[in-house]
């Protein structure tokens, strides 16, 4: 028997036992259900503060400099877009909506379109908005979209608005769009059937790029631009959806006023993209215009981006640097021993960013040491580095070859500057050579042409003259008698550039030009850019060297553009290459642009031209027609051409690639340009392709008289031509 004491003992630990079970079972629920209870408010906590840190992105962003892209909110980690469909259904024509014809937008967008060769379509956009024909059989017009005003692409009818949706979708088509807020828009709205806020007319200042956003191509991501922002009618975009990436984020510079308000600093997008995964529509957003140079650059991303990389430009740019008149400029402006060196390491740094970085220096031999003692000495420096440059050819004298009208004296000056090289070591055989001023090349002087074949051998040339100095962006190449004239761009530079102080219209326009301004769209869009120096431009403050190392370092900073020289052959056929169709040239009137005029030969006119074109077609009465024109006293035609009689047919095959000297020589010097018509009747331009737009260029105000008469007569006609000159479809009908 257990004693009561100790039965009780026994029964009171027992029970005690079972209590401390009982408490433990108790204390282990209460620390789960605490347990539970944190988790599930540190979850609610990381569950908010994430959905907090998407809709307060800018926020976030606002206490991290962006060009530390570590910090970022998550949002611009890199993202899945929804795959655009097959473009190749689609026309490579980019469709724009502008407001007006001579809008300034829509002529900046017009003008990057034009500047990277590509096609496109230019609309008004009406209110309604209604569309032009969108799809011709089965295939797409349209590669992309562009509304200047974006309001006008959310604000149209709900028809017009599904079938230009439908079309997006089904051809892969996405749309661009800009968001200017005017004086009398809301501050804030929501932008109808977008999940976003916007603000408006704001100023903004300090921007940088989402690097994650998949539109980049030829932009990189780079620092934190600081400064303002061009205009103070900025639009910004709130976003608090997935669907939505920012690709371009600013500082707001004027919150004040703002309901609801926004933090001042903070980060907001500016520019956006639509992922396209609500509809299947991609789309990118500017809340500006396209002044801010940034802007222009993911423009040109976004054309490429939104059409599937078929309107894109290829990320090589090849440069060529040349440096006219070596040894031609005023005592006191030349170049130094000093500055020969900084050439030469200017040459070696420029390598690092632009491969085979080579100057390519031209020299005139009769100015050789014609400067200061220091300066002979610079010259000497010059020659001693012969083999470290490029070198090319000008005129011994430095005489604009217009001025000669004898082929012989144009040889006899280029033989002179070629004993000058012999003599110095400089390489002859470089193949390329530069007029001064551009004389001669274009507008064609036929003997420079002859002149440089004969005792350089020259195939390559450039200038800024074909067709036209401007607008720069229609610069075209073309070859002509074997020699390839290259395309020539301009930097700023000149021979009364020589101290950044004194630069026109201030020293900051050529930092504005080397950062985002004309000369660093330049070259982002023109695969090959040659540039013309001048000698004074690399002595004095070698504002030659700042523009190069500059230009070499933003454009490296801030595109994924990959920079190289080329020497000129291997250039030209690049160019070439990359550009066939610009072979045949098309010949203008050298008189009708002043600049063309001044370096035309004075002793050639531009009177020997027609005024008038009989143009076919044959058989039907057009020889008649000519015999009649010829007895009028005031209305003279062609000599006759020894191969084609009373025809010249200069504008509808080859004859043409003899040139406008050729063509003109045809012609008598009218006794009074007034009152005397020229004339010339070739029956084969009517059904010429290439003979309308090659007249067009050279006559443009010629009248075109054609005779119509009934085909059959025409037929049988010709069908008697051919028998009698035994043609081969002559049996045939
Ligand atoms: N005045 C007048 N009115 C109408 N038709 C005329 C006239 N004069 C010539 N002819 C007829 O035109 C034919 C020759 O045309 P073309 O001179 O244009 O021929 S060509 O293309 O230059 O070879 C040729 O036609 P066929 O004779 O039928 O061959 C000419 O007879």
């Amino acid at each position: 028997m257990v004693p009561l004491l100790e039965q009780s003992e026994g029964s009171i630990y027992n029970m005690s036992f079972i209590m401390k079970l009982h408490r433990h079972f108790q204390r282990m629920v209460i620390l789960l259900a605490t347990f539970c209870m944190v988790s599930i408010i540190i979850s609610a906590y990381y569950l908010y503060s994430g959905y907090k840190q998407e809709n307060e992105l800018s926020d976030m962003a606002s206490e991290v400099d962006c060009g530390d892209f570590q910090h970022l909110p998550y949002r611009l980690m890199e993202v899945k877009t929804r795959k655009l469909s097959d473009a190749s259904r689609t026309d490579p024509t980019v469709l724009v909506f502008v407001e007006s014809q001579y809008s300034s937008l829509g002529q900046d967008i017009i003008m990057i379109l034009e500047s990277s060769r590509f096609h496109y379509h230019i609309e008004i956009a009406p209110g309604k908005g209604d569309l032009p024909a969108l799809i011709e059989k089965t295939r797409g017009k349209y590669i992309l979209i562009i509304y200047e005003n974006i309001l006008k692409y959310i604000n149209m009818d709900s028809w017009n608005r599904s079938l230009l949706d439908k079309y997006c979708v089904e051809y892969g088509v996405g749309v661009i769009g800009f968001h200017k807020t005017s004086e009398k828009s809301l501050q804030s709205f929501q932008l109808k059937g977008f999940p976003f806020s916007v603000y408006g007319n704001l100023a903004v200042k300090d921007c940088c790029i989402n690097p994650h956003s998949p539109l980049l191509h030829v932009t990189r991501s780079s620092k934190l631009e600081k400064g303002s922002l061009p205009g103070t009618d900025w639009t910004i975009f709130q976003i608090n959806h997935s669907a939505y990436q920012p690709v371009i984020f600013a500082k707001v510079k004027t919150p004040e006023n703002l309901s609801p308000p926004i933090p001042k600093g903070a980060f907001y997008a500016t520019v956006i993209h639509d992922l396209g995964l609500h509809d299947g529509i991609h789309r990118v957003l500017f809340g500006s215009n396209l002044n801010f140079w940034l802007h222009k650059l993911i423009f040109i991303d976004a054309v490429s981006f939104l059409s599937g990389k078929r309107l894109t430009l290829s990320l090589d740019r090849y440069i060529l640097v040349d440096i006219d008149d070596i040894f031609v400029g005023k005592e006191g402006t030349r170049m130094n021993t000093n500055d020969v060196k900084a050439l030469l390491d200017t040459q070696n740094l420029l390598r690092a960013q632009i491969t085979n970085f080579t100057f390519n220096l031209g020299f005139s031999g009769k100015f050789y040491h014609t400067g200061t003692e220091e300066e002979d000495e610079g010259d000497d420096r010059l020659l001693g580095s012969v083999d470290e440059f490029w070198w090319f050819p000008h005129m011994w004298s430095h005489m604009q070859p217009h001025l000669f009208h004898n082929e012989s004296s144009l040889v006899e000056q280029m033989i002179l500057n070629k004993k000058f090289a012999l003599e110095h070591g400089i390489p002859t055989d470089m193949g390329y050579a530069v007029a001064p001023h551009h004389s001669g090349v274009y507008p064609v002087h036929i003997q420079l042409y002859e002149a440089w074949r004969k005792v350089w051998n020259i195939r390559i040339t450039s200038t800024e003259e074909y067709p036209h100095l401007k607008p720069a962006r229609y610069r075209r190449g073309f070859i002509h008698k074997h020699i390839m004239v290259l395309p020539r761009q301009t930097c700023g530079l000149f021979t009364h550039t020589i101290f950044y102080k004194e630069y026109p219209g201030g020293p900051k326009e050529l930092d504005k030009s080397i950062q985002g301004g004309e000369l660093f769209f330049t070259v982002v869009l023109n695969p090959i850019s040659i540039f013309m120096t001048h000698l004074s431009n690399y002595g004095n403050d070698r504002l030659g060297l700042y523009t190069f190392v500059n230009l070499a370092n933003f454009v490296q900073s801030w595109t994924n553009l990959r920079l190289q020289t080329l020497p000129p052959v291997q250039l030209a056929h690049k160019y070439f290459e990359l550009f066939p169709d610009q072979k045949d040239p098309l010949w203008q009137n050298p008189c009708d642009d002043k600049r063309h005029r001044d370096i035309w030969s004075k002793e050639k006119t531009c009177d020997r031209l027609p005024k008038f074109l009989v143009i076919g077609p044959q058989k039907t009465g057009t020889t008649a027609l000519y015999l009649f024109l010829v007895m009028h006293p005031s209305i003279l035609s062609n000599s006759p051409s020894p191969k084609t009689f009373e025809e010249v047919q200069f504008f509808n095959r080859n004859n043409y690639h003899r040139g406008i000297d050729w063509y003109m020589d045809f012609f008598p010097v009218p006794s009074n340009v007034t009152t005397d018509f020229l004339f010339e009747k070739s029956a084969n331009y009517f059904h010429s392709e290439e003979a309308p737009k090659r007249a067009a260029s050279l006559v443009p105000k010629a009248k075109i008289i054609t005779i119509l008469i009934d085909p059959s007569d025409r037929a049988y006609s010709w069908y008697q031509h051919q028998r009698s000159h035994e043609g081969p479809r002559s049996s045939e009908v």
